[in-house]
């Protein structure tokens, strides 16, 4: 499993000023992370006309840098500043371009748009000057390129400044990975996206982005409990939790049961369905994992199954209509355990209206409803994000969009609950169903129903094998 820093803009500047203590100045920091982007719009831009848009920062400092080391490769460059260069590192990188510098009142044809005009520094809308060069001039150009961050973009949020932003075609993200660069709305403008590294060392930080993971295969003399033994608690609407243990049978779990008396035709002959009572299916000493949520509804038999489940002391996923029913005491009567809750966007929020939770960003909420449950978070959307009590928020590389179909979240829960039978921690079970989830979405491209994604599965667990 790799995990790659993503920092906060206050963050990356403590970074910097690390390597600026230890003696690397920042004219050098500015020079590799300049020469570096050159280096990657060098391998598309041949033949091509460049134009530089330099904003006031160091930013556009990085831009100077980007035409300089162009134009002595013979790439065409054209530089256009919003304002002078403010900052001394910048203004230096200004004196080092040997070529004019254009003002932001011409427009300027071209092929490559290279946004340097803010990074980590924006702290304020683009006024519209500042706008409509960047929207003007991109739309004159076929490819477009932000240097660290679409200039509008805060860095530690995702959010837009000013409602519309050029579609990028390249994003690179100079030293490491920010939080804007996979949270939504930013996240959607991005286009491929690079990290430039800048030999800079960053220790402990506030996210990291989760790579593949590298589970474990069963061991040598393994049997289907020993691999895991997950119950599936089904409900109202038997074909949410046949799908989630479709998906969970194929993603390390050794024995996935359905408690419930479903006869659903759709039941296949591998699961193991046990009508019995719930009770008896949780006490079962062999289950290390249970699920609850997927097709439960929410009358009062279902709020019982739930009780039972906190009741049982098993750990558990909470998904769906489990996390309408959900209220602070039943954690509070219950052994305090890691459980993993699945919320979409809605559900987060009646989550956090729930617990008391005030908070402005889908990754404040997630992290404060991590620290008030004790639980795992795995925040879905087109974003997906995984808070944990106390460790480093998880982002992701965005997933398909072809996962906005109905059933793909039970089919995520499934798996879940799979991976942390096959013995994960919840943290690593969520993370783990989230990138697995993304990649069986990915080997199927286009128009999947959600059963095909649960039974994609085992070829998703195959790649990190
Ligand atoms: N950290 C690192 O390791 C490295 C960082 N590097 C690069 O530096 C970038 C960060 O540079 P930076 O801090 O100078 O900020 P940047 O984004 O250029 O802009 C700040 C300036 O813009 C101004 N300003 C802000 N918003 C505005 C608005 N809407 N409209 C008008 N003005 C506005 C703001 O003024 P103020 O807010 O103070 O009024 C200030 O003058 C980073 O993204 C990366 O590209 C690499 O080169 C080397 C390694
Ligand atoms: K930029």
């Amino acid at each position: 499993m790799t995990l790659e820093p993503v920092l906060t803009a206050e963050e990356m500047r403590a970074a910097e000023q690390r390597a600026i203590t230890a003696g690397t100045s920042e004219w050098e920091l500015l020079q590799s992370a300049g020469k570096g982007c050159a280096a990657e719009i060098t391998a598309f831009a041949n033949g091509k006309r460049v134009t530089v848009l330099c904003g006031p920062g160091n930013n556009g400092g990085d831009g100077y840098v980007i035409a300089e080391a162009l134009r002595k490769k013979g790439v065409s460059v054209r530089v256009v500043a919003l304002t002078e260069a403010e900052t001394p590192t910048a203004a230096k990188a200004r004196d080092c371009y040997n070529s004019d510098v254009e003002s932001a009142h011409s427009d300027v044809e071209g092929d490559i748009l290279v946004d340097c005009l803010f990074g980590t520094g924006l702290s304020r809308p683009l006024d519209p000057d500042a706008h409509h060069l960047l929207m003007r001039n991109a739309a004159l150009h076929q490819t477009v390129v932000a240097v660290d961050l679409p200039s509008g973009v805060v860095s530690n949020t995702g959010e837009i400044l000013n409602g519309e932003l050029p579609k990028y075609d390249y994003t690179f993200a100079l030293g490491s990975w920010k939080n804007a660069h996979f949270l939504m709305p930013s996240s959607a403008l991005l286009g491929k996206r690079i990290r430039v590294g800048l030999g800079l060392e960053f220790g402990d930080v506030s996210g990291h982005l989760f790579g593949k993971p590298a589970p474990t295969p069963p061991d040598f003399n393994a049997h289907k409990y020993s691999r895991g033994m997950v119950a599936i608690v089904g409900g109202e609407m038997h074909g949410a939790a046949i799908l989630a243990s479709e998906a969970a049978m194929r993603a390390g779990a050794g024995y996935v049961k359905l408690a419930g008396d479903t006869e659903h035709p759709a039941v296949p002959a591998d699961l193991v369905v046990d009508p019995g009572p719930l009770e008896e299916v949780l006490g079962d000493k062999r289950l290390d994992a249970v699920l609850i949520g997927p097709g439960l509804g929410r009358n009062d038999t279902a709020k019982a199954k739930l009780e039972a489940v906190f009741v049982s002391g098993k750990p558990a996923v909470f998904d769906a209509d489990a996390l309408h029913l959900i209220t602070p005491a039943m954690f509070e009567t219950s052994e305090r355990r890691c459980h993993v809750l699945t919320p979409h966007e809605g559900e987060l929020a009646v989550l956090c209206e729930a617990f008391g939770i005030d908070r402005n960003t889908k990754l404040e909420k997630a992290r404060k409803l991590a620290e008030t449950t004790g639980c795992v978070v795995a925040a879905k959307g087109a974003d997906t994000i995984v808070a944990a009590p106390s460790a480093p928020i998880r982002f992701f590389k965005p997933a398909s969009s072809w996962l906005s179909a109905a059933g793909t979240g039970d089919v995520l829960a499934g798996v879940v609950v799979s991976r942390m039978a096959a013995g994960e921690p919840p943290l690593e079970a969520a993370s783990q169903a989230v990138w697995l989830h993304g990649e069986a979405a990915r080997q199927l491209g286009p128009a999947f129903t959600a059963g095909e994604l649960a039974r994609q599965m085992r070829h998703a667990l195959a790649t990190c094998l």
